[in-house]
């Protein structure tokens, strides 16, 4: 397994992040346990700040929140300076309570209901990503209500295929997400926002989908979208303040994923951008917001090991105390991951095995064939790279809690996720009264 950030096997043969052994964390605070390490955290919105420092031009990095997304995390944002990527009122509410500044937050969103606009209006977020045409007319009338302003800058769907899952791939025509570009519904949307008298229209947003390794599909995006930018100031004079170019960089989940690094992206997004912006009046502050690549290598799922079962002749299944409740991306998108037994992390690799998950469903396998050594019910199995999607994608799918989450950083470890009690799982239910169960009448 590749070891990511601060991760590395320490003198007694265990895996260690953030300078705490695993081991010690699984019996610390019980599995599943999400653990994330701060420290690469920090690193990789540095590095993307830094990459851009470099190219001279105006820009923003955010942190997509759907990634993962908590009040602690919220305050690493913060404190790192990024912009904040939501997509819900929970998403905001999350950031507000934590202290996150508004005034850094902006909304994303195809189907932003009318108390979310509103409870953002009143936040004063600093803007909407305006997904459609029913949005933009929607936010005018609530913000002419409220007698409030908005800025906006529209999503666009640019018409380019990532090579990635077709469920992850956001910049096709045919996509649910924002306004077409070769539709020409991308001009009309400019054409309507301008004449919302409570809309600042500011620019554009795209984003092409995600886990993508390759940088020309970026600068494809670019060319298409600087396209738009232009005409719309040849056409109304507009100068794009923003232009978002959105998340998607990919990560190393397996030895043959081939990452880039933030400069790579950045220096292909900013070099594209100066080719065909540099002869407009203004180069536009360019956004982006990267989810998993900030958090994704991050993160740490550790399990206990259970029962074993082999089907002779064809598979040995190990079980594990958590699976698609608390990683659904094997089950969803094929997503395939890495393991090793964090407490016995030097012995070399005996057999192949496949790493099952406790849910009453055949399709929650975590790992197929992964060579590890002959593994006993007991040991703590370590996933790597869940950091991104797993724990926001957590479920209470057969009644199962769901995990903690501990940051761990310079040999210290801290819970900024409770693990769900039995009591939580209970907590909204409600039984009519007619389904109380009577007491026996006793007669004498
Ligand atoms: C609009 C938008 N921005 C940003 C992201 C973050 O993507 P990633 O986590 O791949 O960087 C997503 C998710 O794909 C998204 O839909
Ligand atoms: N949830 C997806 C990515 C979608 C991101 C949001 N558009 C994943 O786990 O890969």
């Amino acid at each position: 397994m590749y070891l990511h950030g601060t991760s590395r096997i320490n003198k007694l043969g265990h895996l260690e992040i953030g300078g705490c052994d695993t081991v010690d964390l699984a019996q610390k605070y019980g599995t599943p346990l999400y653990v994330m390490d701060e420290t690469l955290i920090r690193d990789r919105m540095r590095q993307f700040v830094c990459a851009f420092q470099n190219t001279g031009l105006r820009f923003r990095v955010a942190y997509a929140s759907k990634a993962f997304s908590t009040m602690a995390m919220c305050r690493i944002v913060d404190e790192e300076g990024l912009m904040l990527d939501v997509v819900s009122q929970g998403e905001i509410f999350t950031a507000l309570s934590a202290g996150f500044p508004a005034e850094r937050i902006y909304f994303h969103g195809n189907n932003k209901t009318p108390q979310e606009i509103e409870f953002a209006l009143d936040a004063e977020i600093y803007l909407f990503v305006v997904d459609n045409f029913d949005e933009l007319m929607l936010l005018q009338a609530i913000a002419k209500e409220k007698q409030k302003r908005a800025r906006v800058i529209l999503r666009i769907t640019p018409g380019v295929e990532a090579h990635t899952h077709q469920y992850i791939q956001t910049g096709k025509e045919d996509s649910k997400f924002g306004f077409g570009l070769e539709s020409g519904q991308a001009l009309k949307g400019v054409e309507l926002a301008l004449t919302c008298s409570q809309l600042d229209f500011m620019g554009f947003h795209c984003h092409i989908g995600s886990q993508i390794f390759e940088t020309n599909a970026f600068s494809a995006t670019i060319v298409k979208m600087s396209q738009l930018i232009k005409t719309s100031y040849e056409r109304w004079g507009v100068l794009t303040q923003i232009f978002n170019t959105g998340g998607g960089f990919g990560i190393r989940y397996i030895d043959e994923d081939t990452p880039k690094s933030p400069q790579d992206y950045v220096q292909v997004i900013a070099s594209t951008v100066r080719t065909y912006l540099s002869d407009l009046p203004l180069i536009p502050e360019i956004w982006v917001e990267p989810g998993r690549y900030i958090v994704g290598e991050a993160g740490t799922t550790l399990y206990t090991i259970g029962t074993v079962k082999e089907v002779p002749g064809i598979r040995k299944y190990i079980a594990v105390d958590g699976g698609m409740s608390d990683n659904l991306r094997p089950a969803l998108y094929q997503a395939k991951y890495e393991a090793l037994i964090a407490n016995r992390a030097t012995e070399p690799a005996t057999e192949m095995v496949t790493i099952a998950g406790k849910a009453c469903e055949e399709g929650d396998i975590l790992i197929w064939d992964i060579p590890l050594p002959g593994v006993q019910s007991g040991d703590i199995m370590a996933v790597n790279c869940t950091g991104a999607y797993n724990y926001s994608m957590a479920s209470n799918y057969n009644r199962v809690q769901k995990p903690a989450v501990v940051f761990v950083k310079e040999g210290t470890a801290e819970i900024v996720v409770k693990r769900e009690t039995l009591q939580d799982i209970i907590s909204h239910d409600h039984i009519p009264e007619r389904l109380i169960p009577k007491k026996e009448k006793v007669t004498i």
